[in-house]
């Protein structure tokens, strides 16, 4: 295992009696990568996020977090692992810096060190100035907040986040998902999100769930140009023959939408060629070129082609 990879995962698998609820899941994560774990639902998210913590058994399978084995060392591989449940247990009659404290004696911190940490892991969530007040007293984004820094209390390399996001309004969203990506600079950051906005905005890999196997693990660019313009909508009010344009450079295929209105489709990374060519052809050839547009899919569109579609592709490592 190379220095930096913080969580290794092989063959994870879990059975629910007769239901084989995750099958088979590997993957590894270095320091500075934040993993977003896609899926609809029930396709196994929870039970690998609850695995891959430590609190539930895999039917077959190994974690290692920082090398250490979470099944035959895991009080060793859990103290460097830090967890955001969905509903994190916190405490509303206690103050922030009680809870915390507390947090920092059931992690076993020394005494002398849960003053220190607790200062840090404030500072680093924006928690500075209510170190004093009550839990309950506070808004859902900081009680997200204080959720969060109880996980990094102990610095952990790797942090589990499980929807970290749901409930909180606009604001509170753009600054939690700053405050994660700055976490994802000194730790690996595993996120579990329905949100693809948010996968897109802070993530750098991406990993799909489906039916509880891996359908597809890769850098967040990839998934990127997955989405990128395959198809080209055109105006030309002079038109040339179909089979002219059908025989451009990098032209999949032609499929008319009116009498001065067509959609190019590209062959595998053509498209740019394609387009280029269509241009300068359309200017010689005084074709009348008035409307050029790419047709981009959505993250959405992506997902669903992923999740539903045969398009899905065998799960490949994401680190
Ligand atoms: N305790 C359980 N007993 C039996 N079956 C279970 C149990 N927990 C989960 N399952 C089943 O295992 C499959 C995976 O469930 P899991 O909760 O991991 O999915 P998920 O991706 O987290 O879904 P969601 O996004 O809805 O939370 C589902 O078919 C679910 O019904």
């Amino acid at each position: 295992m190379s220095d930096d990879t913080l969580i290794r995962v092989e063959g994870l698998t879990r059975w629910y009696g007769e239901r084989l609820a995750v099958d088979g899941v590997g993957f590894e994560l270095r320091r500075g990568q934040v993993l977003g774990f896609l899926g609809p639902n029930g396709a196994g998210k929870s039970t690998t996020m609850q695995m891959i913590t430590g609190n539930l058994a895999p039917s077959a399978g190994r974690v290692e977090i920082s090398g250490i084995d979470l099944l035959e060392r895991p009080r060793e591989a859990k103290a460097r692992l830090g967890y955001l449940p969905e509903t994190p247990p916190l405490y509303r009659e206690l103050t922030v810096d009680e809870y915390l404290t507390h947090c920092a004696r059931l992690r076993r911190l020394p005494r002398r060190r849960i003053r220190e940490a607790v200062a840090r892991a404030r500072e680093r969530c924006g928690l500075a100035d209510v170190g004093r007040r009550l839990i309950g007293n506070l808004s859902k984004g900081y009680r997200q907040r204080v959720g969060i820094a109880q996980a990094i209390l102990h610095e952990p390399d790797v942090v589990i986040l499980d929807e970290p996001t749901v409930g909180l309004d606009p604001i509170q969203i753009i600054e939690i998902r700053r405050l994660i990506g700055e976490l994802g600079r000194d730790h690996s950051v595993i996120l579990s999100t329905h949100i693809l906005a948010e996968v897109q905005s802070i993530c750098t890999h991406v990993q799909i769930i489906r039916d509880g196997r891996l359908v597809y693990a890769a850098a967040m660019a990839e998934l990127g140009e997955r989405a990128a313009a395959r198809t080209l909508r055109v105006r030309l009010r002079r038109p040339p023959a179909e089979q002219e344009l059908a025989a451009l450079p990098g032209v999949a295929s032609v499929e008319p939408l009116g009498p001065d209105r067509l959609r190019l489709v590209f062959a595998d990374g053509a498209a740019e060629t394609a387009a280029e060519a269509l241009v300068e052809r359309a200017a010689a050839g005084g074709w009348g070129l008035v409307e050029l547009v790419p047709e981009r899919k959505s993250l959405e569109e992506v997902f669903v082609e992923l999740t539903t579609g045969d398009a899905a592709e065998p799960g490949r490592a994401a680190a």
